[in-house]
C-alpha cells in the first residue's frame, strides 16, 4: 500500500473506532481479496452500520468475491439479512442460491418477506434433485452442466465439487451412466477429501461390477485401497473380480464390453420426456404441414382470433396474442403476493408432491381488470365464464409460477378418474361457488411468460406438444360431446422448466353453466358446435 492509502485507512479506522489489529486484519483481507481502500471503507462503514464485526465482514467479502457481487449488492443483502435477522451463513446460502438460480437479490428478499423459508439443506437436496431431473429430461451433458452451461447459455457461477458428488449420489438411483460421469467430474475437480474419494470410488466400483466390467471394477477397487488400505471388504471384492476375469477369459467373453448401465426406465415417462424435448412430435410445424392456422370469430362482432390447431381429436388449439403484455404482467403482479406451494388431489389433505412443483394463487373476477380477461375467455370460446358466489360457470383464475425444474407430470384436469380411486367426495369438498357446478368441461390456459428453455405443455396420448408462447392461450375440452366422461386423450403435462420463467393462468370452465352453449349430443361423433359454428 502507499502511505496515502495507509493514512486514508487509518483515518477511516479512527472514524470507525477500530484497533490497530483490526486495521491490519482489514488490510490483509483487502490485499487478499484485491479490493481498493475505498471499497473496504465502504464495506466497513456498512458493517458498522449493521453492527457486524471484522470477521463477519471478511466472511461476507469472501462470499461476495466468490459470487462476483458488487459492494452495493452486498450491502443490500446485508440490509435485508439484518432486517430478517439472518446469520452470515444464511446470507451466503441465499447469495449462493440467488446466483445459481440467477434471480435477483430483490426477488429473493421479497420471497423472504412473504414468509417463504430461507433455503436450507432440504432445499439444497431439492435443488440437486431438480437439476438431475432436468439433466435426464433434456439430456444435458454433465460437463456442460457442471460448468454452468445449458444450451450455450452460461450461468454466472458453475457448480462446485460438493455439488458434483451430490449429483453422483442422486443419479445412483436414476441412471448409472450419468452417476459415473458425475463421479468422474468430481474426481477430476481437484484433490478430494479421502472420505469423499472413497465414496465416489465405491459407487463407481458398484456400477462397473453391475455392468460386469470386472477389469475396471478391479482398478477402481485398487484406488479405494489407496485411500483405505485396511479395507477387508474391498480386498475380498478384488479377489472375486480377479476370478470373474479368469472365467471371462476362459469363455471368450473377456474384453467384450457389454456396458450395461442400469437406469430406472419407465416407458410412459420416457415418451413424456421425449415430447418435452421435442423429439419426433407429430405437430411440429416443420414436420407436419397439417398443423393448421385459422382465424376464428369470437362472440363479439368484428373481433377475430388467430388459432393454431395442434390436434383435431381431441381438438387442442393455441390462440395467439389474446392478451396484451400489460395484462400478462398484471396477472403475475396480482398473483405474486398470494403464491403458495401447489398441492395435488384432496384439498383437505395439504398434499404437496414432486408431481407438481410450482407455486400458485387465485385471481377473482371481483377485480375489474381480471373480469375483462375472463370475459375474453368467454368471447373466444363461446362458453360462459361468469363467476358467482354460488353455481359459478367457471373457476377463478389459477395463476401458476414454475421455478427452474418446476413441472406438472401427466394428469387430467377433470375429476372423474379420481372417482374410480375412491376419492369421490372430492367434489363435496370444493369451495361453495363450485359446489354442484359439475366437472371441468374445458381448460383455457394463458401463457404469461416466454420461458427461455423447457416448459412446453405436452399431451402424451396424442403426441402433441404445445409451445409456451407469451400472451397466447391453449384451449381444449376435457369432456367429449356426449358429456358423460372425461376424455382420456386429454392427458397432459407441464414439462420441467429449464431456463427462464414460466407462468400460466388457468381458467377451468365448469359443465353447469354451459348447457345451452355446448349442447350435449346423443351422437358421440357429432361435430362440436363450439368449434364448427
Ligand atoms: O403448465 C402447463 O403447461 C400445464 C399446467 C396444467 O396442466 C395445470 O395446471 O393443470
Ligand atoms: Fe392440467
Amino acid at each position: 500500500m502507499t502511505i496515502d492509502e495507509i493514512q486514508l485507512l487509518m483515518g477511516y479506522a479512527r472514524w470507525w473506532d477500530m484497533t490497530v489489529d483490526e486495521i491490519q486484519l482489514l488490510v490483509g483481507y483487502a490485499r487478499w481479496w484485491d479490493m481498493t481502500v475505498d471499497e473496504i471503507q465502504l464495506l466497513v462503514g456498512y458493517a458498522r452500520w449493521w453492527d457486524m464485526n471484522v470477521d463477519e465482514i471478511q466472511l461476507l467479502v469472501g462470499y461476495a468475491r466468490w459470487w462476483d457481487m458488487t459492494v452495493d449488492e452486498i450491502q443490500l443483502l446485508v440490509g435485508y439479512a439484518r432486517w430478517w435477522d439472518m446469520t452470515v451463513d444464511g446470507i451466503q446460502l441465499l447469495m449462493g442460491y440467488a446466483r445459481w438460480w440467477d434471480t435477483t437479490v430483490a426477488v429473493r428478499s421479497a420471497a423472504v418477506q412473504r414468509g417463504v423459508a430461507i433455503p436450507d439443506d432440504t432445499d439444497y437436496r431439492g435443488a440437486i434433485l431438480g437439476l438431475a431431473r432436468l439433466q435426464k429430461t433434456y439430456r444435458l451433458p454433465t460437463e456442460e452442466l457442471a460448468h454452468g452451461r445449458i444450451y450455450n447459455i452460461s450461468a454466472k457461477q458453475g457448480m462446485n465439487k460438493e455439488d458434483f458428488l451430490e449429483m453422483g449420489r442422486v443419479f445412483m438411483n436414476i441412471d448409472h451412466s450419468s452417476a459415473m460421469s458425475w463421479f468422474e467430474t468430481f474426481l477430476r475437480a481437484g484433490v478430494p477429501e479421502p472420505e469423499e474419494a472413497k465414496e465416489a470410488y465405491t459407487n463407481m466400483m458398484t456400477i462397473y461390477k453391475l455392468a460386469e466390467d470386472y477389469e475396471r471394477a478391479w482398478i477402481t477397487a485398487h484406488k479405494i485401497l489407496q485411500e483405505d488400505p485396511q479395507n477387508k471388504d474391498v480386498k475380498s471384492e478384488m479377489v472375486l473380480f480377479q476370478r470373474n476375469i479368469e472365467v471371462q477369459k476362459k469363455s471368450g467373453t473377456y474384453g467384450i464390453q457389454k456396458y450395461y448401465w442400469k437406469s430406472a426406465k419407465d416407458k410412459s415417462l420416457e415418451y413424456y420426456e421425449a415430447l418435452c424435448r421435442g423429439d419426433n412430435i407429430k405437430n411440429d410445424i416443420l414436420v407436419n404441414k397439417d398443423l393448421i392456422c385459422v382465424y376464428r370469430k369470437g362472440t363479439l362482432p368484428y373481433v377475430q382470433y388467430k388459432e393454431e390447431i395442434h390436434c383435431f381429436n381431441p381438438r387442442i388449439s393455441l390462440f395467439i396474442d389474446v392478451i396484451t403484455d400489460k395484462q400478462a404482467e398484471l396477472m403475475r403482479e396480482k398473483a405474486f403476493p398470494g403464491l403458495f406451494r401447489a398441492q395435488v388431489g384432496d384439498p383437505t389433505l395439504n398434499l404437496t408432491s414432486d408431481e407438481r412443483i410450482s407455486k400458485l394463487s387465485w385471481l377473482f373476477d371481483f377485480d375489474p381488470e381480471i373480469l375483462k380477461i375472463s370475459q375474453k375467455v368467454a368471447d373466444i370460446t363461446g362458453l360462459s365464464t361468469t363467476y358467482r358466489s354460488q353455481y359459478a360457470d367457471a373457476e377463478a383464475f389459477q395463476v401458476v409460477s414454475y421455478g427452474i425444474g418446476g413441472q406438472y407430470e401427466p394428469h387430467y384436469d377433470y375429476y372423474d378418474v379420481r372417482f374410480q380411486y375412491g376419492q369421490n367426495d372430492m367434489l363435496n369438498k370444493l369451495p361453495l361457488p363450485l359446489m354442484g357446478t359439475g366437472d371441468r368441461i374445458s381448460t383455457f390456459m394463458f401463457y404469461l411468460t416466454n420461458p427461455t428453455a423447457g416448459g412446453a405443455t405436452v399431451f402424451p396420448q396424442v403426441g402433441v406438444r404445445v409451445p409456451p408462447i407469451k400472451n397466447a392461450a391453449a384451449f381444449w375440452f376435457n369432456f367429449d360431446l356426449a358429456g358423460e366422461r372425461g376424455d382420456a386423450k386429454t392427458l397432459h403435462a407441464g414439462c420441467p422448466l429449464l431456463l427462464g420463467q414460466k407462468w400460466v393462468g388457468n381458467k377451468w370452465i365448469r359443465q353447469g353453466g354451459q348447457t345451452f352453449r355446448r349442447r350435449c349430443s346423443l351422437d358421440r361423433y357429432a361435430e362440436d358446435p363450439i368449434w364448427y359454428s
